[in-house]
């Protein structure tokens, strides 16, 4: 990998401390940092670099997937860790930094490749992105990157305006923006599916009923009142992570739309049909927690969180069915849902297979249908639910593995993507395209929801949201599949036997 330097802004804040030091870590650990490689930290806070490494010593102790931390290991490490004061307005600050990465590199003998992480909030993306430009941080002879995080922009008009000033600045093949749902091992692990055995894939040889995603989670708005409650469910998951889901499972699974090329996942979008705020209604379901109870615990409701108004009418839930009007996909609905304090913690995709299988028998007989389900997290898991020909109508589904890893060897989101962003590797990071297609989509919602065209239904926390979520399933005779799989046949973690991609 060739020598870089990374230059992380925010590197005093929350994503920086349990997210990019402990990757930076493993990546370490793992030998996959290049050999000539320094970072620098940037904030406002008054930090020495001791100070620096402090903190970054702390953040690995505490939130490292390593149980054993090797003081030597991690000394040398830290080594490559300075800090440099730097308020994001300041123009003189961003020489003084210039000045501080040119000595570094010149005292390493190193090329100015620098990879540039903007781990703040978004308020401060173009400032940045115009003062690495202006400083001539970004315009030294070596390669320049952006790394950009959520949430990029707040609707389509103010994305936007946010991709033409940074197209100031960086070329489009010069920003890696984030999505860590991109990074996860079974979101990443989809792109390989149709190298899974034909015993496996021929369960799947038959028509696709439905597809479920769904995004459920048990916390509820934690200490991010601020942000959330102008961002609600519909721009922090189903805009971006839960989008980016579906273009993964429609562009990859195996017979879909645009097997071929890795970098089509815009045409799964391209061919969504869009929605008009004035039916959204029948589409999109709106929610908010109320109180309820929790692994057995009593929790407030989201407008009694702190921070959030009592008369608040933001989303906390969002379920929606969507159709994608090509040749491969055209009749089969997609339902997305996600929430906070929900039942449980489960990211999931579910692929529903259709009423008649190989065998001829029927699933409106009573048998059940075939299920392909990716366990995504907090289990990683691919597997089929299936029951066997031969066994009664009734009989209950056997679960074959399709791609069942070592749960304590899988990367980090943050590690995948990190590492890909440092190679330059694009696979695997958002491009503007897909930003803008899913803004486009999503904007008649926000517009329906502020025009209150579609009603806020209350759900008690612990539940699985509003029950007009599952009448938008009934509608067309399906529901949620909500359990994890058992697996049987004795099979363990790290075994697959129906899978033959190599680990
Ligand atoms: N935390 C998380 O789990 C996730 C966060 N994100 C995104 O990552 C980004 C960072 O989030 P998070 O770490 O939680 O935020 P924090 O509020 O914890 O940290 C913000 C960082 O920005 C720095 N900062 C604030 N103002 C300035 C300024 N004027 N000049 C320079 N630096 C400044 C702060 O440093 P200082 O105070 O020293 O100036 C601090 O390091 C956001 O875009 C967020 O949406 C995305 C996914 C998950
Ligand atoms: O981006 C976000 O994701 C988390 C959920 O991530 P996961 O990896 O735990 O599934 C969510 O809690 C947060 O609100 C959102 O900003």
């Amino acid at each position: 990998m060739e020598a870089s330097t990374f230059i992380l802004f925010g590197a005093t804040g929350d994503l920086a401390k349990r997210k990019i030091y402990p990757a930076l870590y493993t990546l370490f650990l793992d030998n996959k940092l290049p050999d000539s490689f320094s970072v620098f930290g940037l904030g406002r806070r008054e930090w020495s670099d001791e100070t620096f490494r402090a903190n970054v010593e702390r953040s690995i102790r505490e939130f490292s997937r390593h149980e054993a931390i090797q003081d030597e290991q991690l000394n040398e490490f830290l080594e490559a860790f300075r800090f440099c004061i730097l308020d994001a307005g300041r123009k003189d600050d961003y020489v003084k930094l210039l000045r501080m990465v040119e000595s570094r590199e010149e005292a390493l003998g190193a090329p100015p490749n620098r990879l540039f992480y903007l781990s703040v909030g978004p308020e401060f993306f173009e400032t940045i992105a115009f003062q690495i430009r202006e400083s001539g941080l970004g315009s030294a002879n070596g390669w320049k990157r952006l790394v950009i995080e959520k949430p990029f922009g707040h609707d389509l008009p103010s994305a936007r305006e946010l991709n033409r000033k940074l197209s100031e600045a960086f070329e489009e093949s010069e920003i890696f923006r984030i999505d860590h749902y991109l990074g996860k091992p079974i979101v990443q692990r989809l792109e390989e599916l149709r190298e899974i055995d034909s015993s496996v894939r021929e369960l799947w040889n038959r028509p696709i009923a439905n597809v479920q995603i769904t995004a459920s989670e048990t916390v509820g708005v934690e200490e991010r009142a601020g942000y959330y409650d102008q961002a609600g469910a519909v721009r922090d998951m189903f805009q971006n992570h839960m989008l980016q889901l579906l273009m993964m499972v429609a562009t990859h699974l195996p017979g879909a739309v645009g097997v071929s090329s890795e970098r089509s996942k815009k045409q799964a979008m391209e061919s969504l049909r869009p929605l008009h705020k004035q039916e959204a209604g029948a589409f999109v379901i709106r929610g908010q927690y109320g109180e309820g109870t929790i692994s057995g615990k009593p929790v407030a409701g989201y407008t009694s969180e702190p921070g959030i108004a009592p008369q608040s009418a933001n989303d906390t839930f969002i379920a929606a069915k969507l159709r994608i009007e090509d040749d491969f996909w055209s009749g089969v609905p997609f339902y997305i849902r996600t929430g906070k304090r929900m039942k449980r913690k489960s990211t999931r995709i579910v692929v529903e297979f259709g009423e008649t299988d190989l065998s001829g028998l029927s699933a409106a007989a009573g048998k059940a249908p075939n299920l392909l389900v990716f366990e995504i997290g907090p289990n990683d898991a691919i597997t089929m639910q299936h029951v066997p020909t031969g066994s009664p109508q009734t009989g209950k589904p056997e679960t074959i593995p399709v791609y069942i890893p070592d749960r304590g060897s899988l990367p980090e989101a943050y590690e995948s993507l990190i590492y890909d962003a440092l190679l330059g590797d694009p696979t695997f990071f958002v491009r503007w395209d897909e930003v803008e297609l899913s803004w486009q989509w999503v904007q008649p919602v926000l517009e329906a929801f502020e025009q209150q065209l579609i009603p806020l239904r209350p759900y008690a926390a612990g539940s699985n949201g509003p029950d007009a979520s599952d009448a938008l399933l009934a509608e067309e005779g399906h529901h949620w599949w909500d359990n994890e799989p058992e697996l049987q046949n004795g099979s363990k973690e790290g075994e697959s036997y129906a899978c033959h991609v190599n680990h």
